[in-house]
């Protein structure tokens, strides 16, 4: 009896692995509202449910699992992982990362602002490239997801180099001159909620805290999507924007980075 029970189980847990780590994944991924609804809504709720656990507790414990303490590298090779194996997170992931890399590379920035953390994968991506006196203010409304950012970014041994705040982009601009003493930002990584780039950059510009020469880095232009934020910095005589085609963070679902350049 207990052995009937206990293989009917064990034949339920395969189906449902099948079904939610390969069919439905497949089956959905032509369409990239239902891919991110699969995998940041359905499949997050069902796991959440089956081990009384979040996403980014799990992420987390494959961080500490998987990577070498101090060594970011293996912070981003664990996350990208785990995200790729086991479970999708909105990381900006390793190919759009890779384009990532290589502005702020070019940019070399003294001063960089990031705006929507999550758990830190994009701030050890930049922090990792920076020399030690720059400083990355990176910006996080929801304290749970910080309490995680704060660890992966200390287990990447970057903690003295990233400034983590915790509180909504709307509030926290127009206080970076006076309470975080903020001149300009020489480079602005954009990946919060869609709907608030348009409103942000202009907050940054009303703020002052552009210069002439900023680089500003927007990730999901196409998927979730950005369509304003896209219209104002193409058609707006004050930027020089590009965009750099790539693929939403573990799929194969069109996505990219629009960069822009602040002429002042
Ligand atoms: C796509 S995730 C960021 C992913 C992260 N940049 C990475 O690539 O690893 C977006 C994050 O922005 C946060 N967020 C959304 N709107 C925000 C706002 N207005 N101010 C601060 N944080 C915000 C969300 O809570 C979420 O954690
Ligand atoms: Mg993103």
């Amino acid at each position: 009896m207990w052995l009937y029970f206990l293989s009917l189980c064990g034949g339920g847990a395969a189906i449902l692995y099948v079904l939610c780590g390969w069919l439905i994944p497949a089956a959905v991924e032509g369409s990239p509202r239902l891919t991110l609804l699969w995998h940041d809504f359905i499949l997050e709720q069902i796991l959440n449910a089956l081990t009384w656990s979040t996403r980014p507790q799990r992420l987390l414990k494959a961080v500490q699992k998987k990577a070498t303490r101090g060594d970011p590298q293996s912070v981003i090779s664990a996350i990208d992982n785990f995200c790729r194996h086991k479970e999708w997170a909105m990381n900006v992931g390793d190919e759009k990362g890779a384009i990532l890399d290589c502005v702020v590379s070019e940019v070399n920035p003294s001063t960089a602002l990031e705006l929507g953390t999550y758990c830190g994968y994009s701030t050890v991506r930049i922090a990792r490239l920076l020399p030690p006196e720059t400083r990355l203010i990176t910006l996080e409304f929801n304290p749970d997801y910080a309490v995680v950012a704060r660890q992966v970014i200390a287990w990447a041994g970057l903690q003295d180099k990233v400034e983590l705040v915790v509180g909504a982009s709307g509030d926290l601009i127009p206080q970076m001159k006076q309470q975080f003493g903020v001149k300009e930002f020489d480079f602005v990584f954009l990946d919060h909620w869609k709907d608030r780039y348009l409103l942000d950059i202009k907050l940054l510009e009303e703020c002052g805290l552009l210069r002439r020469g900023t680089v500003l880095l927007a990730d999901n232009v196409i998927c979730p999507g950005t369509p304003e934020y896209l219209e104002y910095v193409r058609t707006n005589p004050r930027y020089e924007s590009r965009y750099f085609k790539s693929h939403l963070e573990y799929t194969k679902v069109e996505d990219g980075l629009e960069k822009s350049i602040f002429l002042g």
